[in-house]
């Protein structure tokens, strides 16, 4: 951060509450991120992960508080969202003059879809869906970008195929990202930095030391992922099967496990 003079911060959000009726969602939150930094924000099922992405990207307003993003916000969602009576490059280019339509390309063959501009999205894969979506957040040259669990719905393989070229995509425009994500080795491979959301406030920040090449060392992984478990209040896997092993089976419980057999 020294590196990076005061005027290159974006707060974000500044005190920002939201109800849901009697239910605080959202409770006092502030949020600086780095320009061309990634944050990723990991969360409880329902502490408002979407909710304040939701606020970010001007889709919803906060009870209290200031939400305060730059001009030009692309948003990528888990589902694609195309319109399937466009084509891909329509679908790029929408809202856009025609003199968007060779940035667009360029943007599709970033994303590695050149031969597809013409295709029809029900023909997709869903990986190929999210490139398009990326596509389309990507020719607009946000100076923010948000992912709401952009990769939760992709098979594993094309997950690690697009957390590749995201990073790509990130180093290469030195884009700012905001990355909603359930999966914590997603949010410690991707981001600079991940926040925990808890109580309606960021509770707690990691940040994940990379190699020069950028990539994440196997003991950064393995640490900042148990540093985040342990701040979600999860047992790891690996902790719980040891645990298991470690109790002698009781001959009552060989019988409940025959039972259920
Ligand atoms: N429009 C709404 N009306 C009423 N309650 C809402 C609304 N949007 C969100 N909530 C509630 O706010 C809480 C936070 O929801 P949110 O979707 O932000 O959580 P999340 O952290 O993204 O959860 P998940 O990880 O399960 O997607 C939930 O209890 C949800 O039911």
């Amino acid at each position: 951060m020294s590196r990076r003079s005061v005027a290159d911060m974006l707060q974000l959000a500044t005190g920002v509450s939201r109800f849901f009726g009697a239910q605080r969602v959202l409770d006092g939150l502030d949020l600086t991120v780095e320009e061309g930094e990634v944050v990723a924000l990991l969360g409880r099922s329902g502490s408002g992960k979407s909710t304040l992405l939701r606020l970010l990207a001007g889709l919803d307003k906060p009870d209290a508080g200031q939400v305060t993003v730059p001009d030009g916000v692309g948003v990528v969602f888990q589902e694609a969202r195309l319109f399937p009576w466009l084509d891909v490059l329509d679908n790029v280019t929408i809202g856009l003059p025609r003199t968007a339509r060779a940035a667009a390309l360029d943007a599709l063959a970033e994303v590695g879809l050149a031969d597809k501009s013409r295709a029809w999205p029900l023909t997709l894969s869903g990986g190929e869906a999210q490139r398009v979506a990326l596509a389309r957040a990507l020719v607009r040259e946000p100076r923010l970008m948000l992912f709401d669990e952009p990769f939760g719905a992709l098979d594993a393989l094309t997950r690690i195929a697009m957390h590749q070229l995201v990073v790509r995509i990130w180093a290469r425009h030195a884009t700012t990202v905001v990355l909603v994500t359930h999966d914590v080795d997603e949010a410690v491979l991707l981001a600079d930095r991940v926040l925990v959301l808890d109580g309606g406030r960021i509770a707690h920040q990691v940040t994940v030391t990379r190699a020069a090449d950028g990539s994440v060392p196997a003991t950064e992984l393995l640490d900042r992922r148990a540093e985040l478990f342990s701040h979600l209040g999860v047992e790891q896997l690996g902790a719980l099967r040891r645990q298991a092993r470690a109790e002698p089976e009781t001959p009552l419980s060989q019988q409940e496990r025959l039972a259920q057999t």
